[in-house]
């Protein structure tokens, strides 16, 4: 079943649906649940018998003496602890596998959702954030899951069953007992509430503590290279602290409700003894009687205090269904849509551009033509908005007014997949997966052959520093690839761009962190694989675009000149100007 059919909402009450998507996800293992219900049943019953067989043994070996019964009882006892054992083992081993699975199975599903949902989700929200509710947060569910249902059943049942006995052996009597549930009931319900409150200020202070944690191990360098450890760890502590205090406010709160129930619990087995007593004193009943009445109201005490402790563990699972609705409903970026295969003719009609959360336009009124095969270099200031041109042209957004035609057809009608298929993109911001040198090449093309991989990576100038690697194209790359200097990273990112063919090719400012010879040796791999596709060249440095077919100038999100590297600079306007800058004597 697909995620969002199992956390859909549908009723009117939230703890209804909420409680309706445990349904769902328990649903699927219902042989399990059957099982384990099955073990339930015989350990409520074998608490039943326990407390019944009270009775006789009073009765029969301390009051009458009977050595028969003696060894009867003794063998008897061992028999139904044993059984109870098992049957303990069995059900808390089939709950606790329908609570793993379930746990596996969302995070299953929860990062093919992440995969589908649209880029600016993730601009939104951080990814420690992301990260806690799919480690820490549905690890909660699978407690919610074995622990809340099994208390729920198993001991929900032995209760009724031990009142079963109670009541059988003195009605009166069991009426009295039961007196206080109700108390106890208000009291856990009450501060149920409080606990879903608290348990939600835990989640988002454990998520805190994630993000923080994620982007130490992301900017270790600069955070040492700025001697910002100090000031890192107060953060972490303050976040950690503040963790640690909403934890213990749970545990309070969770406490206090036990303490409330012990009390009121003292008060019903003070009654009962009162009254019990009597009962004995005045002959009305038998000391088995008694002392069986209350074994069961004893063995009552375990289970109706974790039945106590449900109510909580179903508001810290709430808690998660919540946290996890919360990127259950974004909706996806677009699947389906035209399909086909690409020449490359890229126009862009007057596309204007706003980010979701940004006041100003990052494009206004764009408009350019780039036909297929042509290179196109876009050169401007910083900020000026060629980036966002190159993440349109990828998807990632859609235009907020005009419209992106490729091949002639709208963008917003194109399937994303073929799309992107058909598109390589080479960004400044260097990803490397943790996995070997040839799987990151064979990333731009996970059907290619080892040769069809070597050959792009010769073309990109990378094959010679592989082939110096401890074990050449099998060795792995860290993470950032570690290994690697800023360059050869970026080569084997080349690579993989080449090894797609891609129709459409996009150099966002790739060449930026090369050095001047590792530069060249890229250009002229460029100057090849050009043939053939559109490219698209976002660059600072002027000397990699000047034999591109057409330069686009922008400033503050607009076009302000274009043409050849001639007419811009016979234009005497921007880029002459900052062809200038960077070609005038003295400049490096
Ligand atoms: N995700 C985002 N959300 C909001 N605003 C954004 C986002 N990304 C970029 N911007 C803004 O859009 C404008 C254009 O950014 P863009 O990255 O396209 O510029 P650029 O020309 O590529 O700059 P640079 O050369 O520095 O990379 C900038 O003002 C930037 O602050």
């Amino acid at each position: 079943m697909e995620i969002e059919k199992q956390f859909k909402i549908k009723f009117k009450k939230q703890w209804i649906d909420d409680l309706a998507v445990f349904w769902r996800l328990i649903k699927e293992h219902r042989l399990r649940l059957l099982l384990a219900l099955v073990c339930g049943f015989a350990i409520s019953g074998i608490n039943g018998a326990i407390a019944w067989s009270v009775k006789p043994a009073m009765d029969q070996i301390f009051v009458k003496k009977s050595s028969e019964y003696l060894y009867l009882i003794t063998f008897g006892v061992v028999i139904l602890f044993t059984l109870r054992g098992v049957f303990t083992f069995l059900n808390n081993y089939l709950m606790n596998s329908i609570g793993a699975k379930i746990v596996k199975n969302i995070r299953d599903m929860i990062y093919e959702k992440l995969l589908k949902l649209p880029f600016s989700f993730f601009c939104r929200d951080s990814s420690g954030n992301v990260i806690s509710r799919v480690l820490n947060d549905v690890d909660l569910l699978k407690s919610t899951v074995s622990n809340t249902i099994k208390d729920f059943i198993v001991e929900g049942l032995t209760v009724v069953v031990l009142a079963g006995v109670a009541f059988y052996r003195r009605w009166d009597l069991a009426i009295l007992s039961f007196v206080v549930i109700p108390f106890m009931i208000y009291v856990m319900t009450e501060l149920g509430k409080n606990m879903k409150n608290i348990g939600m200020k835990t989640r988002l202070r454990i998520a805190k503590v994630t993000t923080l944690l994620h982007e130490t191990l992301h900017g270790i360098k600069i955070i040492k290279a700025f001697t910002m450890e100090k000031d890192m760890i107060e953060r972490y502590k303050k976040a950690l602290g503040e963790h640690y205090r909403n934890i213990m406010r749970e545990v309070r709160t969770e406490e206090f409700t036990n303490l409330l129930t012990e009390v009121i619990a003292g008060v019903g087995v003070a009654m009962i003894l009162f009254y019990g007593g009597w009962l004995v004193v005045h002959d009305k009943i038998s000391s088995g009687d008694f002392f069986s009445f209350a074994t069961a109201v004893i063995l009552m005490y375990t289970p109706l205090k974790r039945l106590s402790r449900v109510n909580a563990s179903f508001q810290r699972g709430r808690n998660v269904i919540e946290r996890l609705r919360e990127i259950i409903f974004v909706e996806h970026e677009p699947e389906k849509g035209v399909e086909k295969e690409l020449k490359g003719h890229i126009v862009f009609k007057n596309v204007s551009f706003k980010y979701p959360l940004a006041k100003d336009y990052a494009l206004k009124n764009v408009s350019f033509e780039i036909k297929p095969g042509e290179t196109v270099a876009i050169v401007g200031p910083s900020g000026a908005g060629k980036s966002t041109i190159a993440d349109l042209l990828a998807g990632f957004w859609y235009p907020t007014e005009g419209d992106i035609l490729i091949d002639g057809v709208s963008i917003q009608e194109l399937s994303l997949y073929s799309l992107r298929s058909q598109i390589a993109l080479v960004t400044q911001d260097i990803v490397l997966f943790n996995d070997s040198v040839i799987n990151n090449i064979k990333f731009g093309n996970i059907s290619s052959s080892f040769e069809e991989a070597l050959a792009a990576a010769k073309l990109a100038d990378a094959h010679d520093f592989i082939m110096k690697l401890p074990q050449g194209y099998d060795s792995l790359i860290g993470e950032k690839g570690i290994l690697l200097s800023g360059g050869q990273k970026q080569r084997i990112t080349i690579a993989r761009a080449i090894l797609r063919e891609p129709k459409i090719l996009i150099f966002d400012e790739a060449t930026a962190s090369l050095d001047t010879e590792s530069e060249e040796k890229i250009q002229r791999a460029l100057e090849q694989m050009r043939k053939g596709r559109t490219t698209i060249v976002i660059a600072h440095r002027l000397s990699t675009i000047k034999r591109a077919d057409k330069i686009i100038v922008m400033d503050k999100g607009q076009i302000i000149e274009q043409g050849t590297h001639e007419e811009l600079l016979s234009l005497g306007g921007l880029y002459s100007e900052l062809w200038h800058l960077q070609f005038s004597p003295g400049s490096s």
